[in-house]
């Protein structure tokens, strides 16, 4: 099913609305559920969806970014190809620079061109364009099997989503056959509840063709506000695949407290079974049974709590002094929170710095907390 399927991973994220969270870290490498980090979905879908390997597209830090993935995904029969430095990288002679006299890319679409030797190498029929900041596990072959049943130059994953929200995405609309009539980046009057979900698959010589076409124009090189309207203005038939499960953009740090919270629903969109398992932690290991000081959390085994822990995620090594309360709330990994601290609403870094996300809301215990398994078995 995904032979001749080329799968590129958008990895360029700067983190700029990450706050003091996406400050000195590359924004795929944030830590999320306590077991894995943004990358890692997009990678653990490709990976069940049978794939061998996934083209990387980054643009910041790429050795920081192929040093921490070929230590976390390396493993017989899948593999993450670090284009134009591949080889070296993998046969030891080390990373080489990219060449300063060529100009970064720029937006989504340039880092397609960059990279396009490695993206429309011979047999590649079609191109799945994957994000490195999605929430998500999904299945891709039936999204390649309808693509390449109906014979569409794209096959969009769209959502339904609150129309309030519509404006922060790519809106779409289909007529009844299902074809993509309109695709409007961020619109500030949406007349529709449908978002592009980012992923989606190319046929690749009509992406290429476009790619080619767009190149050294006035354009934003950008694969939401120029190609796809291109291609769409261009006549070519552009299909949609409904994603119904649990999807996720974390643009902004709101999104990334929210996405953790929302694991602790009574019934959750996704649940933590559901989170990719790559974080090794030797200290997860320990296991603690939910006590008294611990209502409705989800905690790595190794969590040293003296204080109580309510509504909130803590990520392995975290630790609560005693008499300290934390409400709603996100600790990294090591995260420390001193004694007789009030916390609500907020991310604790490795590093102790409060990041307030929330404002404060008043009390409202419920009393089950969901442990984290102890991280054995885990890849690394
Ligand atoms: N040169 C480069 N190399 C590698 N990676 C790069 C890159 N330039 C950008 N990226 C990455 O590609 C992703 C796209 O980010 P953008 O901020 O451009 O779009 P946004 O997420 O707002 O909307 C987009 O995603 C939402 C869904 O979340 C859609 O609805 C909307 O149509 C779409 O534009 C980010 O993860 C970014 O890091």
């Amino acid at each position: 099913m995904t032979d001749g399927v080329r799968a590129a991973l958008l990895a360029g994220g700067e983190g700029r609305r990450m706050g003091a969270l996406g400050s000195g870290r590359l924004k795929p490498l944030v830590p999320f559920g306590g077991s894995c980090r943004l990358i890692d979905f997009s990678l653990a879908n490709a990976e069940a969806s049978g794939f061998g390997e996934v083209l990387l597209l980054s643009q910041y830090e790429e050795r920081q970014l192929m040093d921490d993935l070929y230590r976390t995904w390396w493993r017989p029969g899948f593999r993450v190809h670090f284009g134009p430095y591949d080889r070296a990288y993998r046969a030891g002679e080390g990373y080489q620079a990219p060449d300063r006299t060529t100009p970064p890319e720029r937006g989504t679409a340039d880092a397609l061109i960059r990279k396009a030797p490695y993206l429309f190498g011979p047999g590649t029929s079609e191109v799945l364009v994957l994000h490195a900041d999605h929430v998500y596990r999904f299945d891709y072959r039936p999204l390649i099997a309808a693509h390449r049943r109906s014979g569409a130059a794209l096959t969009l994953a769209y959502q339904r989503i609150e129309r309030r929200y519509v404006h922060l995405f790519g809106m779409v609309e289909f007529d009844t056959a299902g074809r993509l009539t309109s695709f409007v980046e961020k619109p500030a009057e949406p007349t529709s509840d449908l978002v592009f979900a980012a992923f989606c698959v190319f046929d690749a010589a009509r992406l290429h063709h476009y790619l080619e076409r767009l190149d050294g124009t006035d354009w934003q090189h950008d694969i939401s506000r120029d190609v796809i309207p291109a291609m769409l203005a261009g006549g070519e038939p552009i299909l949609g695949h409904e994603v119904r499960g649990h999807w996720e953009d974390i643009g902004t740090v709101e999104r990334y407290h929210r996405a953790h919270l929302a694991l602790l629903d009574h019934d959750p969109t996704m649940t933590v079974d559901q989170l990719p398992c790559t974080v090794r932690s030797a200290m997860a290991r320990r296991l603690v049974t939910a006590g008294p000081g611990l209502t409705r959390s989800l905690v790595a085994a190794d969590l040293a709590n003296d204080g109580l822990v309510e509504h909130s995620v803590a990520f392995p090594g975290a630790r609560v002094g005693a008499g300290a309360r934390v409400r709603r709330s996100v600790l990294l990994p090591g995260a420390a929170v001193p004694a007789g601290a009030e916390i609500d609403g907020a991310i604790v870094l490795e590093d102790g710095t409060v990041q307030q996300v929330a404002p404060p809301q008043p009390a409202g215990a419920v009393r089950t907390a969901v442990v984290l398994p102890a991280l054995g078995g885990l890849r690394g």
